[in-house]
């Protein structure tokens, strides 16, 4: 199947392969060691697809989300061969295409279902992809982080609390953005990164007013274009830097590849 002419933006949707029943044979598994295999198998992830300018986000570990504009199938089919040659789990992927990013993990997780359940026994490491070629247009990342997180929370806050707010404030986040076929993730620290389609400028307004007035939360954000998600991605880091010097959020030029 050839992909939507309107096309601009490529998920993967990484699913392990009957987890679940995984971490209960022959009987539960301690959970730090289930924790230190996600990880592990996340760092593999995002080292994978960082290398191939693509941005990844750990999602529920379990599945794990991937912008993989320009990875090919069968580059996907060599990070399912890693992660058989690496763990005692495998993975199933499937990938997505479509106008903006709601739309293209909307079609990597329709890709993926239509494959069998995640607890399905007989379902290993499927590669269903909706498309013979990865979307080449622009891609839009805004990077967001709220403002003085450190003074404000970090350093005064219990660290439980701070953690709720934080997080409280990436849900809201995430909520407004999607209205706007935006996927947003949390990615660490004080910061949640959103692959966007092309919005007005006003819209990032009402967003991070609406943040603020749901979660009593400053943010600032950072745009930038490029054609990977790393250019756009480094494109959104430059601007918010720019943002925290003149106390404006700032979109920034197309970045090229190699930023
Ligand atoms: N994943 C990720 N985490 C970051 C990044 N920058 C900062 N962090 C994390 O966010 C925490 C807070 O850092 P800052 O956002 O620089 O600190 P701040 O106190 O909010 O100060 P301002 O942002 O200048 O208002 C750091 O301790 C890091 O854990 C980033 O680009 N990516």
């Amino acid at each position: 199947m050839t992909r939507p002419d309107d096309a601009v933006v490529q998920f993967s949707l990484v699913q392990l392969d009957d987890y679940g029943p995984w971490t209960v044979t022959p009987e539960p598994r301690s959970e730090p060691s289930l924790q230190a295999l996600q990880s592990r198998l996340y760092a593999d992830l995002a080292d994978f697809v960082g290398s191939r300018d693509g941005y990844v986000f750990p999602s529920r570990y379990d599945n794990m989300i991937a912008v993989s504009n320009r990875i090919s199938p069968e580059e996907h089919r060599r990070f399912q061969e890693l992660v058989r040659n690496h763990y005692p789990v495998t993975a199933s992927v499937g990938v997505g295409t479509g106008p903006t990013p709601v739309d293209a993990l909307g079609a990597a997780t329709e890709a993926l279902q239509s494959t069998g359940s995640a607890q399905d026994a007989t379902r290993t490491e499927r590669l269903a992809t909706a498309c013979d070629d990865a979307p080449g247009g622009s891609l839009t990342v805004a990077h967001f982080d709220v403002v003085d997180a450190t003074e404000q929370y970090t350093d005064r806050e219990h660290a439980f609390d701070a953690e709720r707010r934080i997080k409280r404030a990436v849900v809201e986040l995430s909520d407004r953005m999607r209205d706007h076929g935006a996927v947003t993730a949390f990615v660490g620290g004080d910061n949640a990164i959103a692959v966007c389609p092309d919005l007005p400028d006003g819209v990032y307004d009402d967003v991070l007013a609406g943040v603020r007035d749901a979660a009593g939360v400053e943010m600032r954000v950072g745009v930038g274009r490029g054609e990977t998600a790393r250019a756009a991605g480094q494109g959104a880091k430059h601007a918010l830097e720019r943002g925290r010097d003149t106390g404006e959020w700032v979109t920034a030029a197309p970045a090229s590849t190699d930023d």
